[in-house]
């Protein structure tokens, strides 16, 4: 079929969080369809959509529960064709997606581990016992509190200029962000130690971006084809079916990476209790091709060990 590109008069409208980070994603996403079909930056238009998760502040996430907390309205604009793409962060998003819509276009994969951030420029390994952390991840408090059962976890929301913003207040000493925040947003004067995978492996899909659009929408799906960035769509496949499998929300304590070598494709993954007290983990490797099944069979193994009830408050 012959694309019909965005033009000035007609152009394809991006959506968006109005978060730094959500618009630096975006951007990202309008610059690289600018430059595989040299395109005018006009042809495009920001559309910064407020969501639930960013309206409430106040409270803790799992309080306010319920899927697509920070996606709603944005699906919503898209299946109405007030806007023709979403951008989002890869990690904030659910498994299955509405029905018309589909997101199978992946921008290349960001460094997707965490970081420790402590305004003096601390190490976690330094951090004197009974030091107070704060993070919003029910993740990395299950990590942290795992390895280090001596710190003390306060909740920490809302975006990372908040989150910094709070560290100089002395809210806590330190905190934790994705170190493809950071580079997205060049906050390079931000003191942050990266953290191995073996200390903390990130969240599922952590650094990738993710592009979604109408089923039906044909033409966009051609002009997305070129920014499509196939390892890490196979990266993805393997992880977000190791959390389909899981049952994963952002209310489960679940981690996993996988990594590519050659024709091979290796996932690791972990779950854990909330309080910390029981981490699992485990490993396969298999062909790239079917990183779906080995996600699937990654989950198998690890749910086998956990039995029930790992999941639950305590
Ligand atoms: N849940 C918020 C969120 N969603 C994606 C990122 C970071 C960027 C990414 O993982 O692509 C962050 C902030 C953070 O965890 O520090």
């Amino acid at each position: 079929m012959t694309v019909t590109f965005p033009t000035p008069a007609r152009t394809l409208k991006i959506g968006t969080r109005g978060s730094p980070l959500a618009l630096a994603q975006a951007h990202e996403t309008r610059a690289r369809l600018m430059q595989a079909y040299d395109l005018p930056m006009d042809a495009f238009e920001i559309v910064v959509i407020s969501t639930q998760g960013d309206r409430v502040q106040d409270r803790a996430l799992k309080e306010i529960g319920g899927k697509g907390l920070f996606t709603r309205e944005i699906e919503d604009q898209l299946l109405a064709g007030d806007i023709d793409i979403a951008v989002h962060s890869m990690k904030d998003m659910p498994v299955d997606q509405p029905d018309g819509l589909i997101l199978d276009c992946y921008l290349p994969r960001e460094n997707p581990c965490d970081a420790f951030v402590q305004l003096s420029g601390g190490t976690l390994q330094d951090l004197p016992s009974g030091s107070v952390v704060g993070t919003s991840s029910l993740r990395r408090k299950a990590q942290l509190l795992h390895r280090r059962p001596d710190l003390t976890v306060v909740e920490f929301r809302g975006n990372v200029q908040t989150r910094l913003r709070k560290l100089g207040e002395g809210v806590a000493e330190a905190t934790f962000l994705a170190m493809a925040g950071l580079n997205r947003l060049d906050a390079k004067d931000v003191p942050r130690t990266e953290i191995a995978p073996e200390d903390m492996l990130p969240a599922i899909a952590q650094g990738a971006i993710g592009i979604e659009r109408r089923l039906t929408d044909e033409n966009t799906a051609s002009l997305l084809q070129a920014l499509h960035h196939v390892p890490t769509g196979q990266r993805l496949a393997a992880e977000r079916a190791f959390l389909a499998a899981l049952d994963g929300s952002c209310e489960t304590p679940i981690a996993g990476l996988a990594m590519l070598q050659g024709d091979s494709i290796t996932l690791r993954g972990e779950i854990l209790r909330t309080d910390g007290s029981e981490a699992l983990s485990d490993e396969i490797t298999g062909p790239i091709d079917q990183g779906a099944e080995i996600g699937r069979r990654l989950a198998q193994r690890l749910l086998e060990r956990a039995g029930e009830g790992f999941f639950d408050w305590k």
